[in-house]
């Protein structure tokens, strides 16, 4: 069992279920996680991003990002067009080859779920959507409990909630506990069909160090976080491959704790196909197979996919054949 495991709560029959019975003790937890080794953190990050992934395994290594993409417009500028015009990419992302998987999700604001779900629907591609104030998360809970009832109503079948900032670096852990657990809460559905899917964003570019990027996972998925995901793409750092290591780490660790298996979705800022490759290594050698899906790992992007094809593209005809081969984003 590993370090942060091994001082898990659980792992010494605690019990996690208490932790977040009163704020010292989550706090006394939080705190008592080991500290970030930064050195040795993106050291390892980098030395799994040298790897290189050629022809059949990068052939399938691409086709495995694209399924596992939330193609995602968030724009104050979105129209319901341009929504269908996403949802018709995400099932066929490449018209031309009934071969290239759909993507694995659509992610909007909650005014224009009811748009996706009717575009996507029968497809198996899911709906998800932002919520919670995004993406600065500066609203009282009545009003993101309200944002996120919107998306569920409408048919999203995932909420991408961001935590509030402001109380998690003051101090104000059990607030953000209660928060994400209000949330969760409010993504059941009582009309038979399945839960949302909860994914808990923290903005790991304003989180001001890796011990708080450790200590906001554990926080999240103690919560009830089905996946915790780095960013909203909306700050200057978004998605880094140390950051994501970070998490996934976390997440091996919180299993090995408590048996639960948690998602992990970096967004914001992944636009290659090289970065899409260096971050399925990362999955693959942190956390193995059991999550290298779609259920358990998910890349934000608005334009990654657009490189995807063009390299898928390359390898079925051996040429590029240029950004005016995919659609405009
Ligand atoms: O969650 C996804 C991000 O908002 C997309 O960010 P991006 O436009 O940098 O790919």
């Amino acid at each position: 069992m590993s370090t942060v495991a091994a001082n898990a709560p659980g792992a010494v029959g605690g019990g996690l279920a208490d932790v977040a019975a009163s704020e010292a003790s989550l706090r006394r937890f939080l705190h008592g996680l080991p500290g970030v080794d930064a050195v040795g953190l993106e050291a390892r990050a980098s030395s799994l991003g040298t790897r290189s992934i050629k022809t059949s395994a990068k052939a399938y290594a691409i086709d495995l990002a694209i399924s596992m993409i939330d193609l995602t417009t968030l724009e104050g500028a979105d129209t319901a067009g341009k929504v269908r015009s996403l949802c018709t990419k995400a099932r066929h992302p490449d018209p031309s080859d009934p071969g290239c998987p759909p993507v694995a999700a659509v992610c909007v604001y909650p005014d224009m779920v009811a748009t996706a779900r009717a575009a996507v629907e029968g497809t198996g591609i899911h709906v998800a959507s932002v919520a919670t104030a995004f993406p600065s998360g500066r609203a009282g809970l009545p009003v993101k409990l309200a944002d996120t009832a919107e998306a569920v109503a409408a048919g999203a079948d995932e909420i991408d909630m961001v935590i509030d900032r402001g109380a998690f670096l003051s101090g104000r852990y059990l607030q953000v506990f209660e928060e994400i657990a209000a949330v969760r809460a409010a993504c059941r559905r009582t009309d038979g069909r399945p839960d949302a899917h909860l994914k808990v964003i923290f903005e790991t570019g304003e989180l001001q160090t890796y011990d708080n990027v450790r200590r906001a996972s554990w926080l999240a998925m103690l919560a009830g976080a089905d996946f915790i995901k780095t960013s909203t793409g909306k700050v200057a750092v978004n998605a880094t491959p140390p950051v994501t290591l970070l998490m996934l780490e976390a997440v091996r660790d919180f299993h090995a704790a408590t048996g639960t298996q948690v998602g992990v979705k970096p967004a914001g800022g992944i636009r290659t196909t090289k970065d899409a490759m260096k971050y399925l290594v990362m999955v693959n050698e942190t956390l193995g197979d059991s999550w290298l899906s779609a259920d358990w790992f998910r890349f934000g992007a608005s334009s990654l996919l657009n490189d995807l094809l063009m390299q898928r593209q390359k390898l079925t005809t051996g040429r590029y054949s240029g950004p005016d081969y995919v659609t405009v984003d």
